[in-house]
């Protein structure tokens, strides 16, 4: 990135890039041309719209509202908002940098990030009212939050030109990107989100397990933690097909490397909490030497499969006998390294 050639308001979001985001921050800054604002300021706009969703003093009656409407604010220079306790309401409050940015670009990508800013708004004052019950919902979710990411960001990379249409088109496969982001996400964060009273994991799951999702975090429940834990993970790693069919359509080296990172640091997560009751007592992240490594060697699709084999293969290993997912479990992943 060129700082010097940039004005003091394009600088003021790279800044809140690097301030809101330590996994996507690097990834975007490398990526080509006309793209890397575009996807910096794609990030900013829906992490400020989801600093709405998570601020958890913003009363329902007024963030349903503002969700709704989120998308209209790109037009107006004078909106930011100042009231959010949210760790990251710096997006919020420094929202009008964010809009002047969004103006300045080309009208195919403020089209994208427009619609899919809607769409995210309105998804999210759904999941407000409505309980996580089903894998459907499980999905309908995470379709809202990082689904619809993966999608715009498809769209964006072939109005850029730097990929086929086809990338763009194919948005069942770039919803998946997503939901295999946001469902380790979830299913990593357990112990944190249940600390803030938010619970995301599917209530037809955990409630063959416990009768109330909190009984995971008591030491006598462990075994039974686990056994959702694995079913969990084993309909998470089923997105792995089309994660690897997505990132073999990629032609440039910025846009792979910008989609694998995340899915490779996503499996190995997935691979460190499989059967690991950590899960329940702690947030179980991968080392910062590993995540290196693994970043270093994601540069191509020959590389992300063997990535994707190691730890697969690590999981096999794990599947106990007595686990009642385990037969689910060890056909997803002998699916998965068929094709790895
Ligand atoms: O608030 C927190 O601290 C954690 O937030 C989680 C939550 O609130 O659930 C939750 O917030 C979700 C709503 C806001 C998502 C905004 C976002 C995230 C990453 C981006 C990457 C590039 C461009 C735009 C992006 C937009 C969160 O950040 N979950 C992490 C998974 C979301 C990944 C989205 C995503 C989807 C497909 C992708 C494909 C390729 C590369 C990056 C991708 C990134
Ligand atoms: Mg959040
Ligand atoms: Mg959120």
């Amino acid at each position: 990135c060129d700082f010097n050639s940039m004005s003091p308001s394009l600088l003021t979001c790279y800044n809140l890039l690097n301030r809101t985001s330590r996994s996507f921050s690097a990834v975007i800054q490398a990526l080509d041309g006309e793209l890397r604002n575009a996807v910096c300021i794609f990030y900013l706009v829906l992490r400020a719209l989801d600093t709405v969703e998570d601020d958890m003093t913003i009363p329902i009656d007024i963030k349903i509202p503002m969700l709704k409407s989120f998308y209209k604010n790109l037009q107006d220079p004078d909106w930011k908002y100042m009231d959010s306790k949210d760790k990251d309401r710096c997006v919020l409050e420094s929202f009008q940098c964010i809009s002047k940015e969004f103006r300045e670009l080309e009208e195919m990508y403020r089209d994208v990030i427009s619609d899919i800013c809607q769409k995210m708004g309105l998804g999210m004052t759904e999941i407000l009212v409505k309980k996580v019950d089903t894998m459907a919902d499980w999905d309908q979710y995470c379709h809202y939050v990082a689904g619809l990411v993966g999608i715009g960001l498809a769209r964006l990379f072939s109005t850029s030109g730097l990929e086929e249409p086809i990338v763009g088109q194919d948005t069942q496969l770039a919803n998946d990107l997503g939901l295999f982001l946001q469902k380790t996400n979830i299913i990593r964060d357990y112990l944190e989100d249940y600390n803030d009273k938010r619970i995301f994991w599917p209530k037809v799951a955990w409630s063959k397990y416990a009768a109330d999702v909190g009984d995971f975090s008591k030491v006598e429940n462990q075994e039974q933690a686990v056994k959702c834990l694995n079913e969990l993970i084993t309909n998470a790693l089923e997105l792995i097909p089309s994660s690897l069919r997505f990132m073999g359509r990629l032609k440039n080296q910025s846009i792979f490397n910008f989609v694998a990172i995340p899915q490779v640091m996503a499996i190995a997560t997935l691979e460190r909490c499989y059967n690991n009751p950590k899960v329940f007592t702690g947030v179980v992240k991968i080392r910062k030497g590993e995540a290196v490594r693994m970043m270093l060697g994601a540069t191509s699709i020959e590389r992300v499969k063997a990535i994707m084999r190691h730890f697969t293969l690590q999981i096999i290993e794990k599947i106990p006998n007595d686990d009642p997912n385990s037969a689910k479990t060890r056909a997803v992943c002998q699916k998965s390294l068929e094709l790895t």
